[in-house]
């Protein structure tokens, strides 16, 4: 059983669509990143699922319960980062552990959270004299106290110094590696490609696309571009079969490809025959924010 399946969701506040209508599945044990330029519907998709909003329209179930009426044997399975979270200033880091520790039925130790968040060194300093960083990594904390089999994160490093941010990626990976169940938002596309198996791109309350990075660049039609530099004394015309597009450009050759595999094969059997050797040859693939900001603004399009 998947452990989120969403269809037809839909919120409006007012006049605003937030969320237009969203179907989205979130198999047991995967890490699915939600893409979106801002106000694209993320968080009151995440907000939906976690059950703090009611959707106008559409069918929700995660972990099989309905999130509006799951009640505490649903919220004792979840754990939830949220964008922005409050927190009582005068109290310590190990004292909100410990305090949201005991909404739980097994929790994980209070001082093992402290660690794996990295806040050993101010377990004991009043949360108002937390810094940005290390308020989000209490959050971070708080979310992933309960043990729960599905987490929710919304945004969770944003403001991180980078070695934070690698620490955080590092738990998302441990709580991945325990089987947990974990939906995130981000606009850190490093961020997405590192720790998601699964892409999901949304755009005014719609999910645009759904795949790996290779998959979304599949299917937005974006090449791999093979290049290398024409041996001496060969021309193009020389050349095996090869790719969508064959660019020449002095001596240097572009082929855009799908089938990058077997043309560099041919190229390589090509060359080794004739006795030369391919110069300044590479193989890339469009990045992560190419094919991102190919879907994006394909879908806000002018
Ligand atoms: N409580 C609210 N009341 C009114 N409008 C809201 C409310 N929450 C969100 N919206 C609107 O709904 C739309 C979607 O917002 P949402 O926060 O879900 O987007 P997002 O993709 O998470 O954006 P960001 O990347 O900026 O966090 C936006 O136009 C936003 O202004």
């Amino acid at each position: 059983m998947p452990a989120v399946v969403a269809r037809g969701l839909r919120k409006t506040y007012g006049d605003v669509v937030a969320v237009e209508e969203v179907d989205l599945t979130v198999d047991e044990g995967e890490v699915v990143a939600l893409l979106g330029p801002n106000g694209a519907g993320k968080t009151t998709t995440v907000e939906l699922l976690e059950g703090h909003r009611t959707p106008d329209a559409g069918e929700v179930r995660v972990l099989g319960h309905d999130p509006r009426t799951g009640g505490r044997a649903f919220r004792e399975r979840i754990g939830v980062v949220l964008q922005e979270a409050g927190f009582e200033e005068l109290f310590t880091p190990r004292e909100l552990v410990r305090l949201h520790a005991g909404y739980y039925p097994a929790p994980r130790a209070v001082d093992d959270v402290l660690a794996l968040v990295g806040l050993e060194d101010k377990a004991d300093a009043r949360v108002r004299t937390l810094s940005g960083g290390q308020r989000r990594r209490l959050d971070l904390g708080l979310g992933i106290v309960g043990n729960p089999e599905m987490l929710f994160l919304d945004e969770p490093t944003t403001g991180f110094d980078p070695s934070a941010r690698r620490r955080a990626w590092d738990l998302v990976d441990a709580l991945r590696g325990l089987g947990a169940t974990i939906l995130l938002t981000t606009h850190y596309l490093d961020e997405a490609e590192h720790l998601a198996d699964r892409l999901v791109v949304v755009d005014r309350g719609r999910v645009v696309a759904t795949g790996t990075p290779e998959q979304l660049a599949a299917a937005a039609g974006l090449a791999t571009v093979v290049s290398f530099r024409l041996p001496g004394g060969a021309s193009a015309g020389d050349l095996p079969a090869l790719g969508d597009g064959v660019r020449v450009s002095g001596a240097v050759v572009e082929v855009r490809t799908r089938t990058a595999t077997a043309d560099v094969a041919a190229l390589a059997a090509w060359a080794v025959a004739r006795g030369s050797e391919l110069e300044a040859l590479t193989v890339a693939r469009p990045t992560l924010e190419d094919v991102y900001l190919d879907l994006v603004e394909e879908a806000t399009g002018p």
